[in-house]
Formats: C-alpha cells, structure tokens, sequence
C-alpha cells in the first residue's frame, strides 16, 4: 500500500517544503500537505502540531516537518502523544532516527540545510526501516512516558525488559 506523508512548515519551512513535496512524490509517496500555504509570517507551533496530530490520527505514516532551524517545529510535534520527531542535518542521524528511534518524523531546518541535502535526508528517512529488538524496549519505555503512565514505565522495569531501573537512571 502507498504510504502517506504528512508535509508542514512555517513560513521560514514554506519553500523547502515546496522543493521536497514534488520530489518525495517521485519516490512514490502519498504527499498530504497541513500547511502553512505561503511565506507570510507565521508560528512553526501550529504545523508541527498539526502534522504531529496526523501521525497520531494515523492520516499519515510518516512525517516531514520544516522551519528555519528544524528545532521549534520538532519541539511542537513532540508534544502530541506517540510522536518522536527527529531534527536531522547529517545523513547518519536521518539513516539511524528510523533504525533505532523509531522517528516519525523528520524535522529540517531549511535555514541549515540546502534542497540538495534536505532530499539525501529525506530519502534516507524514507528508505530507513526500524530495527526492533532492543530498541523496541527503548521505544516502548519513551510511549509509556509519553502517556505520562508511570504505572506502565514501572511495569517495563520490574518485567525485565527495561535493562536497568528507574532508580539507577534517577
Ligand atoms: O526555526 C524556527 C523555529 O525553531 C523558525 O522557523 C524561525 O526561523 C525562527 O523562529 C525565526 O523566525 P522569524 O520570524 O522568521 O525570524
């Protein structure tokens, strides 16, 4: 099945997300763009909420969200329950984000990187696939701080899967 991803940006993120959206399309992707619609002044909060509530809301599998340095917008899409949404300038960290981190989201900073980067990234992201096993249990002790459930982060320790507990990270 075509996968789906959700495009935002602000305004500084405006025409880097133009560049990327025809291009990601070209790899074969279902493009779903929330905006913002121009380069007028706006704030990365909204967009990184929004493509954040689309991943939640499962209208996107994956997301590609854009303002000047990659940093506001991330901080706003990680605030939604079940995202982890990566700022990425280099290609290890885009490869590695999906690899071990289950990252859905790649978060570019169009003030950092040229379109010509920004596409080795995105199609690194896009091409990456998690690799489960341990990082699972990493993944799942970050959902269960996510839901702000302490139960369930106690229950992952005491079960062993976690590899150390709360205390010694404390
Ligand atoms: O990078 C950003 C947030 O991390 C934003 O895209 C803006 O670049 C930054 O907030 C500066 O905004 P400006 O109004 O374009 O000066």
């Amino acid at each position: 099945m075509t996968k789906i991803i959700a495009f935002g940006s602000d305004h500084a993120g405006f025409e880097l997300k133009e560049i990327l959206k025809p291009y990601v399309a070209s790899l074969g992707y279902e493009i779903k763009d929330y905006g913002t619609l121009n380069t007028d002044s706006t704030d990365y909060p909204i967009y990184g909420k929004r493509v954040g509530e689309a991943i939640r809301d499962h209208e996107a599998d994956l997301g590609i969200a854009i303002c000047g340095t990659g940093i506001g917008i991330s901080l706003a899409a990680n605030k939604v329950e079940g995202v982890r949404a990566a700022p990425v300038s280099d290609a290890f960290s885009a490869e590695y984000a999906r690899r071990h981190n289950d990252a859905n989201i790649l978060a570019l900073g169009s003030r950092v990187v040229g379109p010509g980067l920004a596409e080795v990234l995105v199609k690194t992201f896009l091409d990456a696939e998690f690799e489960g096993g341990r990082h699972q249990r990493r993944v799942d002790e970050i959902k269960a701080e996510d839901a702000r459930n302490d139960a369930e982060f106690e229950a992952l320790v005491k079960s062993g899967k976690s590899a150390k507990s709360a205390k010694s990270r404390a």
